[in-house]
């Protein structure tokens, strides 16, 4: 089975069903939120995101996104309340972006794609561990949240300022109190979903969190994300953009909504 994987033309998602069949189940992400068809649930309980900024610990190219990564073995960043049942821990977050603003979100809105957008990985400490978490339907739950062109967005300057150390695949750096509280939009009003990771290995195992409101990002910021490299030391250079896997079939799932 071939692991290797990527966004290019001979690796990218339109070749990932042949290393990975899940790529055509019923629970694929992202999808194409069409808000008129989503319902809205009023049992749907608030979204309750207690995040410890000393949890942070590095940040890593690896490959395919950044990543920010946090110690999981306490429960001091957690998701509780939303659609999940249980307590949730932040294993990390990354985004998707793409080459040009016109394009680099996974999930979009009435077929409208952002330039960019931020996932935060949580896994369901009913699990013992992330790994074993992340196979079973309820393991995961990630909090998605759209990045709009608009004013240069403070909060992500210190992400950003870090990438100049990690340019290529395998860079990684220590990357130290970090609120990742700080990222999210002021409404925490969502849209959710049941679907899978993104990326290979694709397990369907992921309850979908996206937030309706956008934050902000400039141009120039955008223009450092791009700056980021799929390729590592010593290979070809190729610049990392357009990491994100286009829309995938509903078959059939409901889209729910915590907002009237
Ligand atoms: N959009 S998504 O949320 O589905 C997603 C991505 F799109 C994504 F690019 C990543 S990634 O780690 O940046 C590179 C692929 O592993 C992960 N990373 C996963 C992960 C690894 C370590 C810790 C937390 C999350 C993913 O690599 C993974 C999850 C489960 C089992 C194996 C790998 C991910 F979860
Ligand atoms: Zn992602």
């Amino acid at each position: 089975m071939s692991h290797s994987w990527g966004y290019g033309p001979s690796d990218g998602p339109e070749k990932w069903c042949d290393g990975f069949p899940v790529a055509n189940g019923p629970r694929q992400s992202p999808i194409d939120i069409i808000p008129g068809q989503t319902s809205y649930d009023s049992t749907l309980k608030p979204l309750k995101l207690k995040y410890d900024p000393s949890n942070s610990t590095d940040i890593l190219n690896n490959g395919h996104s950044f990543q920010v990564g946090f110690v999981d073995d306490v429960d001091s960043s957690t998701l509780t309340g939303g659609p999940i049942t249980g307590i949730y821990r932040l294993k990390q977050f990354h985004f998707h972006w793409g080459a040009s603003d016109d394009r680099g979100s996974e999930h979009t809105v009435n077929g409208i794609k952002f330039p960019c957008e931020l996932h935060l990985v949580h896994w369901n400490t009913k699990y013992p561990s992330f790994g074993e978490a992340a196979s079973e339907p309820d393991g995961l739950a990630v909090v998605g949240v759209f990045l709009k062109i608009g004013a240069a967005n403070p909060r992500l300057q210190k992400v950003l300022d870090a990438l100049g150390a990690i340019k290529s695949k395998g860079k990684q750096t220590t990357f130290s109190n970090f609120d990742a509280k700080t990222l999210l939009p002021c409404s925490l009003d969502y849209w959710t979903y049941d679907g899978s990771l993104t990326t290979p290995p694709l397990l369907e195992s992921v309850t979908w969190i996206v937030l309706k409101e956008p934050i902000s990002v400039s141009p120039t910021q955008m223009g450092k994300f791009r700056s980021l490299m799929f390729s590592g030391d010593g290979e070809a250079p190729c610049c990392m953009q357009d990491n994100y896997r286009p829309p995938q079939p509903l078959k059939g799932r409901k889209v729910r909504r915590s907002f009237k």
